[in-house]
């Protein structure tokens, strides 16, 4: 193992694991959504460029894949400042932030939200969908993206000393790409070198997540130290639920706040609302995996900010850990999803 060993990896250095407090396991603090861009029914195309102000603001809540200035988060670090410090004032300690080689990682900017808020930022190492997958890396072998990896999280990413805390989110489509399994391999290979935490973007598709169990698994990963992501808009059937937890990785409810009707990634999906969210919770808790569970915004989009109307970084403190309390999830329970699930998972072996 590396001499990461026990401790947890921000990018402004290592912290002792008992620092980081209530943790958000999946969020995005500047990055760029373009390459997601979904074209609108004719006749929509106008609101597409409409200015981001209050008249088109549910439009926007409604098809945040389809306006163009809605995908460039990366212009609001002013306001992701003045967020991050309102979470730090309703008690929280530290964002997983998720954007890889794909999506306009900026390591220079989160390590100066860190410097400023006080927050602990963990930042991401890897690649993300295969839409977002150049020629040149897609050239390299599993070898050389292990190694890329290996060196985004032992001396720094992007051409700058900023290291990186987790791999991922890896992005995965579905069907899986065949440049998405190298990576899947390479993830594992790095991990199984570092002792480090993983997190996963699975395809839109309930087989998705053990589809890349499997593949991980073969390739020597550690999927007890891997988190498979946006749950909520994956696996909906009780039944694929448990056998999904019984493979052993994190599961994690992450799009807190998304309250959408017609989810334009696939349409044949009902996005839960955070009601629904909280019961799926309460379920894995009574089938015994609150050990295994994590959650967070995934903030990605500007409307999700509250500048825009959105719910912002702070709703699952302010507003979700009360709704879970009312719903029977106990306070220890509370805990473990947000800070001894997430410590444990960040904590390098
Ligand atoms: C980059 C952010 C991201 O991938 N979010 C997931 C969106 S969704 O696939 O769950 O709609």
């Amino acid at each position: 193992m590396s001499g990461l060993s026990g401790k947890v990896q921000t990018v402004l250095g290592l912290v002792d694991p008992s620092q980081l407090g209530r943790t958000l396991t999946h969020e995005h603090l500047t990055m760029n959504y373009d390459c997601c861009f979904c074209p609108v029914s004719p006749g929509e195309e106008a609101m597409t460029t409409a200015p981001m102000e209050m008249k088109n603001v549910h439009w926007i809540q409604q098809n945040p894949y389809s306006h163009r200035e809605n995908l460039v988060l990366s212009q609001e670090t002013e306001a992701v400042r003045e967020e991050l410090l309102a979470f730090k004032k309703a008690g929280g300690g530290t964002i997983v932030e998720n954007t890889t080689t794909g999506i306009a990682r900026n390591l220079p900017v989160l390590r100066q939200l860190a410097k400023e808020t006080e927050v602990h930022i963990v930042a991401g190492a890897g690649y993300y969908l295969d839409v977002t997958h150049s020629a040149d890396m897609r050239k390299m072998t599993v070898e050389k993206l292990t190694d890329v990896i290996v060196n985004e999280v032992l001396h720094g990413a992007d051409g700058t000393d900023i290291r990186c805390g987790v791999i991922g989110e890896i992005g995965t489509s579905w069907p899986i790409t065949d440049s998405e399994k190298k990576v899947l391999c390479a993830a594992a290979h790095a991990q199984t070198q570092l002792g480090c935490p993983v997190i996963i973007h699975p395809g839109r598709n309930s087989a998705a997540p053990k589809e890349i169990v499997r593949i991980l698994q073969e390739a020597g990963g550690d999927v007890s130290k891997t988190v498979m992501s946006h749950i909520d808009r994956t696996i909906y059937d009780p039944t694929e639920l448990l056998e999904f937890a019984k493979l052993g990785s994190y599961i994690e409810y992450d799009l807190f706040g998304v309250e959408m009707l017609n989810y334009a990634f696939n349409t044949s999906v009902d996005m839960p609302s955070d009601s629904q969210r909280v019961q799926a919770l309460a379920y894995l808790i009574k089938e015994g995996y609150e050990d295994k569970l994590v959650i967070a915004h995934d903030v990605h989009t500007k409307n999700r900010l509250t500048k825009y109307g959105g719910h912002g970084y702070s709703h699952i403190l302010k507003n979700i850990v009360p709704k879970m309390l009312s719903r029977g999830i106990t306070q220890n329970q509370v805990d473990k999803i947000l800070i001894d699930n997430p410590k444990k998972w960040l904590t390098f072996k």
